[in-house]
């Protein structure tokens, strides 16, 4: 399979952007995709997870065919859902949404899913569901009006940002940090090596154009 350097993010998460600069990739191009992220009824989040990050690849991958520039790209999307049990907590979009989360949350043990998705050159697709377990301390009446008031909660999963104010909740974790940030690194480049990209490639090229992180 030929090495490719031309790595297309289908996502506007600038915490994913930065995920991937930190581990020294810069994609070529971001390629936000806007689908229905509503669950299905009953549907188990890591379900949840595994189709939404499937679907953003998959819409984005037409966009690139419409084009005509699907050659030589390889495309990688993600989607991430924090969930207790089966209960999908929300992405927080208002701040009841916010508040009702963080009650919920406070002293228990939540599971945070990412599904990865990527698209390579022959179209052939390649998934990962990666699980990681955080607990929360009990949160105060205080906490709670600090992380509201912080802003940080709106437009995450589960209403909360682990890469920020809400590190200091986080008792305890099992699994992969990067993957509660919404892109777990270990899998999601395994996933766009095995298509073909060249990661260490890219990282040269970065460097000798004095471009690296
Ligand atoms: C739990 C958690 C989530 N998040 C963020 C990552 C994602 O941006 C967001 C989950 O929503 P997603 O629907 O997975 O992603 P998105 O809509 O923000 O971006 P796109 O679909 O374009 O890729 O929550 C954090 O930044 N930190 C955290 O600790």
């Amino acid at each position: 399979m030929a090495a490719t350097h031309h790595l297309v993010l289908a996502s506007a998460s600038p915490r994913r952007l930065a995920l991937l600069q930190q581990a020294g990739i810069e994609p070529e191009r971001l390629l936000p995709v806007d689908i229905d992220e509503a669950p299905e009824r009953g549907e188990h989040p890591r379900s949840l997870a595994k189709r939404l990050s499937r679907q953003k690849a998959e819409a984005a991958f037409q966009v690139l065919r419409e084009r005509d520039e699907a050659e030589g790209r390889i495309l990688l999307a993600a989607d991430t859902v924090v969930s207790v049990g089966r209960r999908i907590m929300p992405k927080a979009e208002v701040e009841d949404d916010a508040l009702a989360n963080l009650r919920f949350l406070s002293g228990r043990t939540h599971r945070v899913y990412t599904g990865v998705c990527a698209i390579g050159l022959s179209g052939r697709v390649r998934q990962r569901l990666v699980e990681t377990r955080v607990r929360f301390k009990r949160l105060t009446r205080d906490d709670i009006r600090d992380y509201i008031d912080s802003g940080e909660w709106r437009g995450k999963a589960g209403g909360y940002g682990i890469q920020g104010l809400a590190g200091a909740f986080v008792v305890r974790l099992v699994g992969s940090y990067t993957n509660v940030v919404g892109l777990p690194l270990y899998e999601a480049l395994a996933l766009v090596e095995g298509e073909g990209f060249d990661i260490h490639g890219v990282r040269r090229a970065l460097r000798e154009t004095g471009e690296t992180a």
